[in-house]
């Protein structure tokens, strides 16, 4: 599956024109077709009547091809133009010519007092703007979309819910907000955007047998984890390998009250192979550790001065190990801000060169310490959730505005930037961005979070790259929570349930 913008579909529809060839208005058949059955199938034949809203563009031109077939299955069918004073497309016409010879009611709706009032049960096929959206809803139109929404019954939406931009957030405007949107091929950016839920609802896919090679010869905006590409980034562990070869991770983590970020962390790093794993944690954790993760070591401040040591014993602080034996560094779960933990963040930015993964607190005390971006070693994963964002990089207006800030910062410091959410949004130093498709409602839990920092340090000790470690411990986080869902259900799960099923995601990718 790929994420293309509108030009490039419009730009695969023209390729799939010429080269299959196919005219434009039999491809809109296909693409008429595979909606009709797909409502056949999924809705109940007692919900048989229809309103079907058309536009003046192509995608108008859909819901009268789909009114046309509706009506060939025996549905009731009503469509319903809004006017916009231009002739429409020639495909539209040319679908109204196919449509006039039937008893099927056509109705021409231009003001408000004209629109329609839906009856009980009756389905509502949106199709007034697909991809050709260029400006916001306004008058008619507008005034039309709000009675769509006010109105109880379902409404399906074909391509895109009208009104909303395919390749950028619409927010503050208006859209269609949908029960199924039915798109074409491939989706579009908006797509993937948490803003946009509750507008598109329930999203399909329609294949509408576009040609595959157009994909050689385009580049998205936006790519897809999944589980071919975790495939090939999986490397099996040799039969006569030791724990030597797969690393030596350390762990920053914890603070009184909050050792179970440390050991949430820990437990999934351990998951996900490193050799060795070390854990700083403040003085008072010591036991909690040892106990909870007996798989993992425990490193103590090696500051002498013990006066200083007990001062901090509740939050990290004092002096950093040795930390050349350390193939990298995970830091942030549970830590606080406490000065003296702010003051051993900042030594570590100074003397551990290697890319580590940052989470939580160490992003808030990087966001009140911007100066220390430039400090960061390059290829660090920093995984932010929208607050901690906002925090490090400024309020977003809305989401599109966030993906772009992160895409820019990831750049200019060459960071990996983990925007967390239903769709993570992993945005790389090269400028290439992914869309994470794994995971559901069951991880946004506290604790979600420190499972995903501790599965990227194991996985960056392991030896992956940095963006290999990213793409595959983000989907892997989520298919371990969709495991975990599985077998617990939605509501019970916990950040630990994650961890604990990390082992059959991966089970899952490598057989
Ligand atoms: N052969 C083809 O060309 C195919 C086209 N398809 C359909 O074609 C659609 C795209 O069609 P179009 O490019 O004609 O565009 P739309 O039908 O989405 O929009 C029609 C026109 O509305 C105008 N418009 C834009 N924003 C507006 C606003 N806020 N208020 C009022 N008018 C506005 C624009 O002039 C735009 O061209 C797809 O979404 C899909 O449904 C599919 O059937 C696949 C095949
Ligand atoms: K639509």
């Amino acid at each position: 599956m790929v994420v293309l913008t509108a030009d490039q579909v419009r730009a695969w529809d023209r390729f799939t024109i010429q080269h299959e060839p196919i005219s434009s208005i039999n491809l809109m058949e296909r693409a008429a077709k595979c909606c009709t059955e797909w409502l056949c199938t999924n809705l109940p034949s007692s919900q048989s009547s229809y309103y079907i809203f058309c536009g003046k563009g192509n995608n108008g031109a859909d819901g009268l091809a789909i009114a046309r077939m509706l009506y060939e299955v025996d549905r009731q069918v009503d469509v319903f133009i809004l006017e916009f004073g231009s002739s429409g497309t020639a495909e539209f016409q040319q679908n109204l010519q196919r449509l006039h010879p039937l008893p099927v009611g056509i109705h021409y709706i231009q003001t408000g007092s004209g629109f329609p009032i839906v009856p009980p049960g009756v389905i509502i096929i949106d199709a007034l703007l697909g991809t050709g959206t260029t400006r916001p809803v306004e008058g008619e139109m507008r005034a039309l979309i709000e009675l769509i929404n006010a109105s109880p019954n379902p409404t399906i939406s074909i391509d895109m819910p009208s009104g909303l931009f395919a390749d950028q957030s619409t927010i503050p405007f208006s859209s269609v907000r949908a029960a199924f949107t039915l798109t074409f091929q491939c989706l579009k950016p908006a797509q993937l955007l948490a803003e946009n839920a509750a507008a598109i609802g329930d999203l399909q896919v329609m294949d509408i047998g576009l040609l595959p090679r157009y994909l050689n010869q385009v580049q998205p905006e936006y790519e897809l984890t999944g589980k071919t590409l975790s495939q090939s980034i999986i490397r099996p562990r040799n039969n006569f390998s030791h724990k030597g070869e797969f690393g030596h991770a350390l762990l920053l983590a914890g603070s009184f009250g909050k050792m179970g970020a440390a050991v949430l962390a820990a437990r999934a790093c351990l998951r996900c192979g490193p050799g060795l794993l070390s854990c700083f944690v403040p003085e008072k954790g010591i036991s909690i550790m040892q106990m909870a993760v007996p798989e993992a070591m425990v490193v103590r401040s090696t500051n002498s001065d013990h006066e200083k040591t007990n001062a901090n014993d509740e939050h990290l602080g004092g002096d950093l190990p040795p930390l050349h034996q350390y193939q990298t560094i995970g830091c942030g779960p549970g830590i606080g801000t406490n000065p003296a933990t702010v003051q051993l963040f900042k030594e570590l930015i100074a003397n551990f060169r290697k890319p580590m993964v940052l989470d939580a607190d160490a992003l808030n005390i990087l966001s009140q310490n911007q100066d220390l971006f430039p400090s960061l070693p390059p290829f660090s994963i920093l995984t932010p959730h929208p607050k901690e964002f906002e925090r490090l990089a400024g309020k977003s207006a809305n989401e599109t505005e966030r993906i772009n800030k992160a895409r820019e910062l990831a750049k200019k410091h060459q960071l990996i930037f983990v925007l967390k959410g239903h769709h993570s949004l992993i945005a790389m130093p090269g400028g290439s961005a992914y869309f994470n498709m794994s995971g559901n409602a069951s991880m946004a839990k506290g604790g979600s979070g420190d499972v995903l920092t501790g599965m990227l340090t194991g996985l960056l000790c392991r030896g992956y790259t940095p963006e290999q470690a990213a793409l595959l411990g983000v989907h892997l986080h989520g298919l371990a929570g969709e495991f975990a869902s599985a077998d617990l259900g939605m509501e019970s799960v916990l950040a630990g349930d994650i961890s604990d099923h990390i082992a059959k995601a991966f089970i899952y990718l490598t057989s």
